[in-house]
């Protein structure tokens, strides 16, 4: 489609006339939000600003590591900026978010994914032209994401302190910013077979299982 067609989306002024992918479907610029195009848009599925709500398009390899349990490779090369997955569960209130926390494993809390990546050095380590400060775009209510009983191949994605992953938030069929959808894309050209990781923005130390105890978690990625 043309530029002009896909001029007329709802989503144009949103996002300041900026597309987030080019035209290969690859994401450009890392942002606090993204938006691509929702069901008040005219343009058509295949617009470019449609690409994570069409889904996963490479086929996985989940396979198991000692250290670090169940983990996700692709078997070819995965051009950088390509999109991989969603991070996909139950979604929980903070009551029941925080109600959960002693079963954490696989809890993505989708509030701390707004903030600048400055827990591990910012999104500038892996999309050089992303904003650096944090935008602070939902402050109360945060909703955190539960993969262990209902999920996708996200939940296998593994963290790494050097992570070829990115995880943004996506919006598209609802305009709540509470509940963006997590979506991971490569942030480098990522060989075959090479694992494909995100950094999971802990606060080391600083969280807490119910008794109020600090919990201690091991990194066993190939950096640490
Ligand atoms: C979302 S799950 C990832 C899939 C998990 N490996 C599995 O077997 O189902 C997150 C859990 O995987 C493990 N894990 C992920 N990255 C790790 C790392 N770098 N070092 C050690 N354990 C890790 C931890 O037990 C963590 O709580």
């Amino acid at each position: 489609m043309g530029v002009q067609s896909w001029g007329k989306c709802a989503c144009v002024a949103k996002i300041g006339g900026e597309l987030p992918y080019n035209h290969n479907g690859a994401f450009v610029q890392a942002k606090p939000l993204v938006y691509e195009s929702g069901p008040s848009c005219k343009c058509p599925p295949s617009c470019y600003n449609r690409v994570c709500q069409q889904g996963i398009k490479v086929q996985f390899e989940i396979f198991k590591n000692e250290a670090r349990g169940w983990g996700v490779r692709y078997l070819n090369s995965i051009p950088s900026g390509s999109f991989i997955c969603e991070y996909a569960g139950e979604l929980l209130e903070e009551k029941e978010a925080e109600r959960r926390t002693s079963n954490d494993e696989y809890l993505f809390d989708v509030r701390n994914n707004y903030n600048d990546g400055s827990l591990w050095g910012g999104l500038s380590n892996v999309m050089p032209d992303a904003p650096s400060s944090s935008c602070g775009v939902v402050e109360d209510g945060g909703f955190t994401i539960d993969a262990v009983e209902y999920g996708n191949v996200g939940r296998f994605v593994n963290h790494s302190c050097s992570p070829t992953l990115y995880a943004q938030n996506v919006l598209y069929d609802h305009e709540d910013k509470r509940m963006p959808h997590v979506m991971l894309f490569a942030a480098e050209n990522i060989p075959p077979l090479q694992e494909l990781t995100y950094h999971y923005n802990y606060v080391i130390d600083q969280v807490y299982d119910s008794s109020g105890n600090i919990k201690k978690k091991s990194c066993f990625c190939a950096t640490s």
